[in-house]
């Protein structure tokens, strides 16, 4: 724990900070950094829980801005010593366009790269994701991998091409030199499926199971297994990548980790049973109950009625012909790289996020009533 003459002196600007993993690195930074004398949150939609946070000892900036826009990245960046950029679209469902995915996510992080030069901010933390790894196209599966297995990390889907195209350029971006002559450092962090309170997708499948008469249909092997992270220690292993990027810059710099932690790897259904089961949803099916080739239709079909229905309304249901192939692809993680290079260590056992998660459905529950 820093002393008081380390205490409260830096500037930290996290984009995309009212988000899902943004709002839980927030108030980690708020909890677990003292050397934070403000703590700036740029993001397009400024929550109103931010208020809240504006009562402590550290200064809290709330920016609404966007990441597209050069000039709002520079202004909100000049003077703050670290950068975490979490903003982003995690668009899989078809909702935004290919070209506004790749605007927000590769010309966004570049914007905020070149701000970094710019104005002297000398260390940027990137949430990046599992998916500029896999699954590829092939749908090769990835089977308790690390940051150096070999695997032939092939692209279409606009999403995790973007992911791709702007961890490339962060990565390429260390070394660079700021305002000042002092070298960027740079790292980005690679989650698999993040869940935990705040999770839409989770809050999607509660309510269709709701909508289902408590039942949810089982659409994916039980054999298929997917890699899954509490928004909480992804949280915890930004502040401290953050903390940590300055005195381990040799090491650190241009480095990827992969986030972990001890949940269970299953497949994406059944480990989402794991809090909707507690809230009295159930999954039916010990198999899925539809051929792979008749989810494939459907998924086709839903694809097809998005087209045709886009110049009226917005129609992007969670099955989807890109959204089949992940489901259907073993992708888990198995490494200690952060663990090696600066300590890493979950914050919250597997029991406690998988209470914390449930709490948090359950409230959902009762808000729904
Ligand atoms: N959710 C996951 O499972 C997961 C897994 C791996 C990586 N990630 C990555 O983590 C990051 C956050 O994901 P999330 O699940 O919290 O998503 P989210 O949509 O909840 O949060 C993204 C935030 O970015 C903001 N944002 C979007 N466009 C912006 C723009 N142009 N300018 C400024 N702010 C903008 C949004 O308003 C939102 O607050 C993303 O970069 C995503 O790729 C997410
Ligand atoms: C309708 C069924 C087939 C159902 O099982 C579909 C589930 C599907 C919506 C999810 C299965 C895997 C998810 C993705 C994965 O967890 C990793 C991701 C990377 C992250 O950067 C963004 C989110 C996501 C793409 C995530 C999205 C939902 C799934 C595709």
């Amino acid at each position: 724990m820093a002393n008081s003459a380390q205490a409260q002196k830096l500037v930290y600007l996290v984009t995309g900070g009212c988000g899902f993993l943004g709002e839980h690195v927030v108030r980690m930074l708020l909890q677990q950094e003292p050397r934070l004398r403000e703590l700036r949150i740029f993001d397009l939609h400024l929550g109103p829980w931010l208020e809240e946070l504006k009562t402590g000892p550290v200064q809290v900036t709330a920016i609404q801005g966007d990441v597209t826009q050069a000039h709002e990245v520079a202004a909100a960046m000049d003077g703050a010593h670290v950068v975490i950029h979490i903003a982003g679209l995690v668009d899989v469902f078809g909702r935004a366009s290919p070209k506004t995915i790749h605007e927000v996510n590769v010309q966004g992080t570049q914007n905020v790269i070149e701000a970094c030069v710019q104005t002297g901010t000398q260390f940027l933390v990137y949430t990046s994701s599992m998916e500029v790894v896999g699954p590829n196209i092939k749908g090769h599966p990835f089977y308790r991998g690390n940051e150096d297995t070999p695997y032939e990390a092939v692209h279409k889907h606009p999403y995790p091409c973007s992911k791709a195209l702007a961890e490339r350029l962060v990565l390429e971006a260390n070394g660079r030199k700021v305002r000042g002559g002092l070298p960027l450092v740079t790292c980005a962090l690679r989650p698999t499926g993040i869940y935990g309170e705040g999770h839409q997708i989770m809050r999607d499948f509660y309510h269709q199971g709701l909508r289902l008469g408590g039942r949810l249909f089982r659409a994916i092997p039980t054999s298929v297994e997917h890699g899954r992270v509490y928004v909480g220690n992804v949280a915890w292993m930004h502040v401290l990548v953050a903390r940590e990027l300055e005195q381990w810059a040799a090491l650190m710099g241009g480095q990827v980790y992969f986030c972990y932690d001890k949940s269970p790897y299953k497949s994406y259904e059944d480990f989402n049973m794991e809090f909707l089961g507690p809230c009295g949803l159930r999954l039916v099916g010990a198999r899925p109950l539809l051929p792979y080739w008749l989810l494939v239709l459907l998924a086709t079909l839903n694809a097809l009625l998005q087209w045709l229905l886009r110049p009226l309304l917005l129609y992007a249901p969670l099955l989807n012909p890109y959204t089949l192939a992940v489901a259907n692809t073993t992708f888990t993680v198995s490494t200690n790289k952060a663990q090696r290079h600066f300590g890493y260590e979950p914050l919250f056992s597997w029991e406690d996020s998988r209470t914390r998660t449930i709490r948090w459905v359950q409230a959902l529950e009762s808000s729904a009533q």
